[in-house]
């Protein structure tokens, strides 16, 4: 198996239950969902015309759709090269789940890891019994992808983007339609540090007991 990696860097989790800890972070790319305010909007298209080495892929100064295939055995080795000290690895992108994420959690499982992956629920969730799963489900986005009921079962965390109440009534639906483990934690995540959604969420997160997520990292103004 060979992953199209658009990024591979150490930082901080900045999102959901995680948050705080230090993690690496390799972004797949390609995604077909197409979310109108997605921050990542670089890993949509993937073309082979952008196909690069990964030693350009970790030299990149900006963002780019450019990206390096790449095994899970070497994706291990490039880790261990950077000196990276976290023992957390976050695989996102991009959707993840485009690609059968287990022969690379194996391989970063029997070096020590631990894995998350974030994704929008809307492929099959195809990765070890361990990880750490995060969906951030996707309803009526312009790509027509449907978030699978199977993916929400499989959720450790539900993380919802969140601007405007009808984003709300659209959590209250899908949970009814596809519901979550017992005891599966919720976070609503304001979009773009928007303080209306900022303080939507808050106010959300008080009256139902749930968790507020607010991307630390742009406030941090680090990857
Ligand atoms: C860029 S997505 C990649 C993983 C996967 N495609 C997904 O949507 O979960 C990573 C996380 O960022 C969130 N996100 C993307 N753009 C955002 C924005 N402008 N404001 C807040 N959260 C955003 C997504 O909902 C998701 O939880
Ligand atoms: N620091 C940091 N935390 C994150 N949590 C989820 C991210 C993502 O883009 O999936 C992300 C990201 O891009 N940076
Ligand atoms: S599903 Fe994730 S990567 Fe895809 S458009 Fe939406 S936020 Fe961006
Ligand atoms: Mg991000």
């Amino acid at each position: 198996m060979i992953y199209p990696i658009n990024e591979l860097f150490e930082t901080i989790q900045g999102e959901g239950v995680y948050t705080g800890v230090p993690a690496i972070f390799i972004r797949l790319q390609g995604c077909p969902v197409g979310c109108p305010w997605c921050d990542t909007q670089h890993t949509w298209d993937k073309s082979a015309d952008d196909r690069i080495a990964i030693t350009d892929v970790l030299a990149k100064q900006q963002a780019s759709t450019q990206f390096a295939e790449v095994s899970p055995d070497d994706i291990l080795a490039q880790i261990q090269a950077l000196g990276f000290t976290a023992k957390h690895v976050v695989i996102t992108g991009g959707e993840p789940c485009m690609y059968d994420l287990r022969p690379l959690a194996a391989v970063l499982e029997a070096a020590g890891y631990r894995l998350q992956i974030e994704t929008s629920g809307t492929f099959e969730v195809l990765t070890s019994p361990q990880t750490w799963v995060t969906v951030s489900p996707k309803v009526d986005m312009p790509g027509g992808y449907a978030v699978r009921a199977d993916a929400m079962l499989r959720a450790n965390e539900v993380k919802y983007p969140v601007a405007m109440h009808k984003h709300i009534e659209q959590l209250d639906q899908l949970l009814l339609d596809c519901p979550v483990q017992p005891g599966t934690t919720i976070c609503l995540q304001p979009i773009s540090q928007r303080p209306h959604a900022t303080e939507l969420a808050m106010r959300i997160c008080r009256q139902r007991n749930w968790r507020l997520s607010v991307q630390l990292h742009k406030y941090l103004a680090i990857d």
